[in-house]
């Protein structure tokens, strides 16, 4: 958001380097995001293991990029409203809960997806 008189690309290449930082600093200290991974490992193991069709591969890494981007964005609301506010208080609670409530909606309709591609490979 800072105008800058580096060139465009330059901009952009620091702009992707900010957003990796930020993307490791996500994975090595969020303990759900680390869950999230070993989840989204586990997953394409099973989507090789079973074969899954392209259309799968498609939804089922759509899901995975979903999940993990509303937890970024979650931790992110978090991380905003311990600094705005550090001590309780009930909006902030709300605030909370409901970006939590946006990562559980967007994980069951994971957990949905996953069920309709691998429950009749299963059974
Ligand atoms: N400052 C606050 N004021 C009021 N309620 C709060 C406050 N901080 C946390 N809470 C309540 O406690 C819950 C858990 O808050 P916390 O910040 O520990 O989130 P968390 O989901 O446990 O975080 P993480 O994903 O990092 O484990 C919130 O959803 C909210 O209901």
């Amino acid at each position: 958001m800072n105008p800058s008189k580096e060139p465009f690309f330059i901009n952009r290449i620091k702009s992707v380097g900010y957003a990796l930082k930020g993307a490791v600093y996500l994975i090595s200290t969020e303990a759900s995001i680390k869950i999230q991974v070993g989840i989204a490992i586990v997953i394409t193991i099973a989507g090789f293991y079973f074969n899954i069709s392209k259309t799968e591969w498609l939804i089922q890494t759509g899901m995975i990029g979903l999940v993990m981007s509303i937890e970024g964005v979650n931790t992110a609301i978090e991380y905003i409203a311990d600094f705005i506010h550090p001590e309780h208080h009930h909006k902030i609670g709300r605030i909370k809960d409901i970006s939590a409530g946006a990562v559980f909606l967007a994980a069951i309709t994971a957990v949905i997806v996953a069920g309709i591609i691998y429950i009749p490979k299963i059974f």
